[in-house]
């Protein structure tokens, strides 16, 4: 511990202190715990009264003695806000009044609903709201609390930095939730900093003893399983889906011999593919939600037009006499060339890490454990000049890939069946899941606003989930029909369509929705939805699919899986493999999302939680 205090930075404030963090977005301060802080990074997590975390820099956090607390009646602010009306300031709300500031309808959703008999609680507490919901009827309004949203959308989700734009103080008024916001104290009032610097200027003393964060996936021995297990479980599907009786109980399955796993032709292909993928990524720019630093970064999201082009080079390709056959079979060798390329790439990027900026990685990508951040990748958005690398992966490749892999297998079955078109079932699971990607590439920018593009670092995980799990396990179905027929009825042909389009409408429609309320909560077309403010300036839907379920878009994607594992019938388990994996994958992803949200939003995302009760499908989970 010594000689870690030697060698590390010196470090202001200690893990327990009680000091004063700055509201985000404002000048006013409240008093919180400080939880740790992260050297990386240079930020103190700090907790509030009820629970709320979040990350501070170290100028927005003082020690109490620097602090005064000046009674309402006779305070004066010296804030931007204050000097343009003395009746706006948060410190100066009176029971009369109605408005809110942007700092009070923060507060909100981080102060708990006190019993009226501790109204006498300390001038320290912040201030106590009930929220209740109520929907907000005049457009107006909304629209001015919406105005507030978009500013403090500069605030990251989990590390706040600081929005100096007064006018957030400046305009009360609009800053009223849409919730209902009632003090239940109006003795209890924030506190402005008595801007003396020099007041808390402590003798720099040993470090906080920063407990790591919590880590996934299993932790440090989970990793080593992870990325042994996964390449495994790809090769054994591979090698099932050519049986002809596969079953998920083959285990294990006898193994070829290791020359066959291995086709420099295969993995010339692969990187000829991935090659015209980077050539036709490289147009348009468009503009990225604000990351923690609050820097928006530009994404080239012209992924439809990737795909018209593929298909009509892939087409062009078929019609001048290409066998697309090849895929089906040197589809191991194909696995293992994308298998190789993901390795390389997941052992750049993490060497390119090692020399990232602090503020450039993920949270909690940086467990000091190589085997862990290799797997979980540790920069969020790596990026070659203005080339990034997760987006391009996530969307282009293997994404694009899945539906050339389909088209090729719906040729082998023809060929391996003597049949003049596709059957039925081969027909539907091609056409849903083209619909699925070909809407995955329409609607690219929403990637911007999913867990993986906000939160995650990229790296192993990502990179062969990307490069070798998407194309080669998402299209199991089709390759189990190339040799395993499953006749379909007209009735049966028509459930599933409509199974699908269901799906597909929740899944849009959920996903259009936050994208667009993410993207300009000011958007008129919003001025009707109800939200829950929180304490990082964003608000929570929960009208429309998210008053729902907390995930609808998990709900829709889950029904289409099920469309397109049903065509492949009930004789195998090995083509509802996706069904299996995806409900285990969404759920997990669900408690990965439920632990972010409640560290970024506290009791506000409680209270979502409290207002919407079920987290996938509606009753029942
Ligand atoms: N086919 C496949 O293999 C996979 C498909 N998917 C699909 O990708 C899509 C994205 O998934 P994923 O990123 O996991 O999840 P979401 O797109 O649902 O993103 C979760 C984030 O949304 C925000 N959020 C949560 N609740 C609300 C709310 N009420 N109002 C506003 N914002 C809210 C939070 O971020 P914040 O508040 O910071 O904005 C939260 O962290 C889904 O449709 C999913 O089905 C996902 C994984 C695999
Ligand atoms: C290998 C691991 C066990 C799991 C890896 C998970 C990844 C394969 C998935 C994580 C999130 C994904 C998304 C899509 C594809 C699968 C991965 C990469 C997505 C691009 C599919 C198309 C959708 O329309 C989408 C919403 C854009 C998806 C975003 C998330």
């Amino acid at each position: 511990m010594v000689i870690r205090s030697m060698t590390m930075p010196s470090v202001k404030y200690q893990r327990g202190d009680m000091v004063m963090g700055r509201w985000p977005g404002s000048s006013l301060y409240y008093e919180v715990k400080v939880l740790r802080f992260d050297a990386n990074s240079q930020l103190y997590t700090v907790i509030y009264k009820d629970g709320t975390e979040l990350e501070l820099k170290e100028q927005d956090i003082k020690s109490a003695a620097g602090f005064q607390l000046r009674p309402r009646s006779r305070s004066r602010s010296r804030s931007p806000g204050r000097r343009r009306s003395r009746s706006r300031s948060p410190a100066r709300t009176t029971r009369r009044s109605s408005s809110r500031t942007a700092a009070a309808v923060a507060a909100a959703a981080i102060t708990e609903n006190a019993p009226a008999s501790r109204r006498d609680t300390k001038l320290k507490d912040a201030q106590e709201i009930s929220l209740s919901p109520v929907e907000q009827t005049k457009a107006a309004e909304n629209n001015s609390n919406n105005k507030h949203e978009q500013k403090e959308e500069n605030n990251t989700a989990i590390k706040v930095n600081e929005n100096t734009d007064a006018t957030v103080e400046a305009e009360p008024e609009k800053n009223q939730g849409r919730y209902n916001l009632r003090r239940r104290k109006d003795e209890t009032k924030p506190v402005e900093a008595k801007a003396q610097e020099e007041m808390e200027a402590k003798p720099a003393a040993a470090p906080a003893a920063s407990p790591p964060p919590p880590l996934d996936f299993g932790g440090k021995l989970g990793a080593y399983f992870w990325l042994l297990f996964l390449p495994a479980w790809v090769l054994f599907l591979v090698l099932q889906v050519n049986l002809e009786d596969p079953s998920l109980a083959n285990f294990p399955p006898p193994l070829p011999p290791l020359q066959s796993f291995w086709d420099a032709q295969a993995l010339g292909f692969v990187i000829l593919w991935v090659l015209i993928q980077v050539l036709l990524y490289i147009l348009p720019l468009s503009e990225g939600m604000p990351l923690r630093s609050g820097e928006r970064l530009k994404y080239r999201t012209n992924g439809f037009f990737a795909m018209v082009v593929s298909s009509v080079a892939v087409a062009a390709a078929v019609h001048q006499g290409v066998d697309l056959t090849y895929i089906h079979s040197h589809f191991l060798q194909l696995a293992t060339a994308s298998f190789l390329i993901s390795v390389v790439l997941s052992l750049y990027l993490y060497v390119r890490s090692r020399s990232a900026a602090a503020e450039q990685l993920a949270l909690g990508g940086s467990s000091g454990n190589v085997a862990y951040d290799f797997f979980k990748g540790r920069e969020l958005n790596p990026r070659i000049k203005d080339f990034d690398l997760k987006f391009f992966c996530e969307m282009r490749p293997g994404l694009i890939g899945w539906c050339l892999i389909n088209f090729a297998l719906a040729l082998a079955e023809m060929k391996q069946q003597a049949l003049d078109a596709p059957s039925y079932s081969m027909i539907l699971v091609n056409l849903f899941q083209l619909l699925y990607v070909a809407d995955g590439l329409w609607n690219e920018e929403a990637i911007l606003t999913t867990m993986d593009l906000m939160h995650d670092g990229f790296g192993f995980m990502l990179a062969f989930g990307d490069l070798v799990w998407v194309p080669f396990t998402y299209t199991l179905q089709a390759y189990y029909l190339v040799s395993h027929p499953n006749p379909l009825s007209l009735p049966a042909l028509a459930a599933l369509v409509t199974l699908k389009l269901v799906g597909f409408y929740i899944f849009r429609k959920s996903n259009s929705e936050k994208n667009a309320f993410r993207r300009n909560p000011s958007d008129p077309k919003l001025s009707d939805v109800k939200t829950i403010p929180t304490a990082t300036g964003k608000s929570l839907l929960v009208s429309g699919w998210w008053g729902v379920v907390r995930h609808p878009n998990y709900l829709g994607d889950l029904l289409m899986a099920l469309a397109w594992s049903l065509p492949c019938g009930f004789s195998h388990l090995l083509p509802w493999y996706y069904m299996i994996y995806f409900i285990i994958l969404l759920v997990h992803r669900d408690s990965r999302d439920m632990t972010q949200c409640r560290r970024k939003y506290g009791s506000a995302w409680d209270e979502y939680c409290r207002t919407v009760r079920y987290r996938i499908i509606p009753c029942v989970y």
